[in-house]
């Protein structure tokens, strides 16, 4: 089988049988309970796990820095790069297994995010001292909703990632949290209703993340299309990754 079939295929299987021991029921009611939230420890098979290292040490020297003062330090990766160069975790995004297990958690159909989404699947570095993300919530340019899954893939850091339940229910009064995200975690969520936030990364830390974007109506009308962009390529990924598509997948200064 070729490195792409098996990438394609691989994660499938093994992340069926593992969520085979899950108590989906039980999960399910935490998920609703916590306003759309879910945050698991053990998630991901460890073989899987240990594809998304191997990924992501084959991006590294790909990664994108950005400083927003007040807001975001840290690098990324966007999916225009992991397509090129990491298509394991392609292959992961479109698990039917993973998909499946997550419709059933958040209870309605979910959709791949357009090939054009930079952001559909990407990555995240927290390695220089005070790299970290503030206070938000991963809002919806979609004409549906748009949910969050964050993967831990490598965790030798003091981050955490912080959150606040229920902030933009009415009746509820906000819960906060604070969880480590280990490599093969899971936090899954409605962007919209999740306020939450990484904290700083101390001195020879190392942390990275991976993030699924999966929404309800793949539809966005061209003006939240043209701010969903700008946001990715001044606050992530940097205007080469984020347009990378559009030059046909080279990298350069975007002329023909
Ligand atoms: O690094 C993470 O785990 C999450 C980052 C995040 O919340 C974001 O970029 O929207
Ligand atoms: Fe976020």
């Amino acid at each position: 089988m070729s490195a792409v079939a098996d990438a394609e295929r691989g994660p499938d299987d093994a992340v069926a049988r593992k969520f085979a021991s899950f108590d989906d029921a039980r999960l399910r009611q935490a998920f609703v309970d916590q306003g759309s939230f879910l945050f698991m420890e053990d998630f991901l098979p460890r073989e899987v796990t240990q594809r998304l290292v191997e990924a992501v040490r084959a991006v590294q020297g790909e990664v994108h820095r950005n400083y927003l003062p007040g807001h975001k330090q840290g690098g990324s990766v966007s999916r225009h790069t992991i397509d090129r160069m990491a298509p394991f975790i392609a292959g992961l995004y479109r698990s039917p297994a993973l998909v499946g297990w997550l419709e059933k958690l958040c209870g309605e159909p979910l959709l791949p995010s357009p090939d054009d989404d930079p952001h559909a699947y990407a990555l995240y570095f927290y390695t220089r001292p005070g790299d970290h993300i503030g206070w938000h919530y991963d809002t919806s340019y979609y004409d549906g909703r748009r949910y969050t899954l964050l993967l831990g893939v490598v965790d030798d850091s003091s981050c955490r990632l912080e959150y606040r339940l229920h902030t933009r229910t009415p009746q509820r009064p906000p819960e906060s949290g604070a969880v480590r995200l280990p490599p093969g975690g899971l936090a899954f969520f409605d962007g919209d209703r999740l306020q939450h936030r990484i904290t700083p990364a101390g001195a020879g830390e190392e942390r990275v993340s991976l993030t699924f974007e999966y929404v309800t109506n793949a539809g966005m009308r061209p003006w939240r299309r043209f701010v969903s962009n700008m946001k990715d390529a001044v606050a992530y990924f940097g205007f080469r990754q984020t347009f990378s598509r559009l030059q046909g997948g080279r990298s350069g200064d975007g002329r023909p």
